[in-house]
């Protein structure tokens, strides 16, 4: 049954919908399926199923329904475009607070729909969200100006916080892990849990934290300067996610606030990630979105982009999340996902089809993260504009020829160069690790700073 003549109304003014400020506007993807309805007809069929119909007229509708109906209000055949304007009364709330939920808006904007018989595809490329339902979103407590101040820098621009995943990804007992720690932190700022990490019978989070905890005092009484741990507390349990993050905290006690929460926010979901919003307000919440890409993928053609992620993450209250390297590390993603990392950081920020306003809501920090090195640094930061960002290095730490905490000098000395915009090449001169990292990274160093052996007096026949 063609429903465009309920569903439709392509005399609807994007501006005005957005003056009006009842909407959220979602611009799709999507290609019908042959042999069913033309464009518009699937797209309303696809506004039907996502808001208050179905395949056909119901006797139950009345009047009141159709007053909250979706409504596709721009095509564009040709670009397999669609824009759909959702009242906002179809959101679900909070019996408790009246707050809003990302999953009431996933399940409408983004839910059955993947699901149409008649629909080839459809992707979420961008949406729009007004005032009056953004407000009802927690947004993030913390963010990097609390780390900031907890490493003792300047709160409005204190510059990259030097990272680290410990790296082997699983099969570390907990001693070797905390030396990994300790190690690191003699010359970087952040260490997280990798991904999988948690609470494995060869390394049970009850005898590795203590000895993490005993690490960090450590290592702080070495340097005289604060670190920070960012420990895995994801589980499908919200109450394992309090047991370990209670466990955690009282464990590191009078360093709790150096004490970040990983949260696997997309394979857990948004109940994971406002538990840890929620019950854990004061500590920094880090969203790390392993398995993302099977849906925000460019080759995939369903599920959302990266863009409508990291926009989620900030309303549901992340205080940073991984936005990729754009281009300069090993994961997917190219220079112009810069506009990811100013959607999550800006008050204002343009997106791809929808500016947005954030009225406020507090910043989430870009996590970069995933084959970097201290080579690699300098390129990602002239890209972005700025080095306010955490940065996490597992191989480009533990893979120094050197070792973790020269690795990590490295990471510290390729930021400390970007800063001052002194060339990395000169910069390795005066410092080793730096030095060292070229010759770790030689084959980077080759593509990126061509001449460098002669500069530096490396031999090429030593990396035969
Ligand atoms: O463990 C790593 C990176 O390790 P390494 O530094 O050794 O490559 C992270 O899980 C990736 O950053 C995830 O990707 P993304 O940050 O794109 O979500
Ligand atoms: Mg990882």
């Amino acid at each position: 049954m063609d429903q465009s003549n309920r569903y439709a109304r392509l005399d609807l003014n994007e501006d005005e919908l957005i003056k009006g400020g009842r909407h959220v506007l979602c611009a799709y993807l999507m290609k019908p399926k042959a042999g069913y309805y033309d464009f518009l007809g699937t797209a309303a069929h696809f506004a039907a199923e996502s808001s208050t119909g179905t395949n056909v007229e119901v006797s139950t509708t009345d009047d009141f329904t159709k007053g909250v109906d979706a409504l596709v209000y721009e095509i564009d055949e040709a670009n397999e475009l669609m824009k759909i304007a959702y009242p906002i009364e179809l959101f679900d709330r909070n019996i408790k607070d009246g707050r809003a939920m990302i999953v009431s808006f996933l399940t409408l904007a983004i839910g059955n729909n993947q699901g149409m018989g008649d629909v080839e595809y459809a992707k979420m490329l961008d949406f729009y969200v007004p005032p009056a339902y953004l407000r009802l979103f927690d947004g993030p407590a913390m963010n990097i100006q609390d780390m900031w101040r907890v490493l003792g820098r300047d709160i409005n621009n204190g510059g990259m916080v030097v990272g680290t995943i410990i790296k082997p990804k699983l099969g570390l007992r907990p001693q070797p892990f905390a030396d990994a720690c300790y190690q690191f932190w003699l010359g970087g700022d952040f260490i997280k849990n990798d991904e999988p990490q948690g609470n494995q019978v060869f390394a049970p989070l009850k005898k590795t934290i203590p000895l993490v905890a005993d690490a960090m005092k450590r290592a702080q009484d070495e340097t005289g300067e604060a670190k920070i741990f960012s420990a895995n507390i994801t589980s499908d349990d919200p109450f394992e996610m309090i047991a370990r993050g209670e466990f955690i905290l009282e464990t590191f006690g009078e360093n709790a606030d150096h004490v970040a929460f990983l949260v696997d926010g997309f394979v857990g979901g948004p109940m994971a990630v406002t538990t840890c919003r929620r019950y854990f307000a004061n500590q920094f919440l880090h969203y790390h979105r392993a398995g993302h890409g099977m849906v925000t993928s460019p080759q995939t053609q369903r599920g959302y982009n990266a863009l409508v992620h990291m926009k989620m993450s900030r309303m549901q209250g992340a205080s940073g999340i991984h936005t990729g390297t754009m281009g300069f590390g090993k994961m997917e993603g190219d220079p112009t996902d810069k506009l990811l990392a100013y959607m999550l950081e800006n008050e204002e920020a343009e997106g791809l089809y929808y500016p947005q306003k954030w009225y406020g809501m507090k910043p989430t920090t870009p996590i970069i993260s995933g084959g970097m090195n201290a080579l690699r640094l300098p390129g990602f930061f002239d890209n972005l504009g700025h080095s306010n960002v955490i940065q996490t290095s597992g191989g480009g730490a533990f893979g120094h020829k050197d070792g973790g905490t020269a690795g990590a000098k490295s990471l510290q000395q390729a930021r400390d160069a970007w800063m001052k915009g002194v060339d990395l090449v000169e910069y390795a001169k005066e410092h080793p690790e730096l030095k060292g990292a070229f010759e770790t990274f030689h084959w980077d160093a080759d593509n990126l700073f061509p001449g460098w052996r002669e500069s530096l007096g490396v031999s090429a026949a030593a990396h035969k």
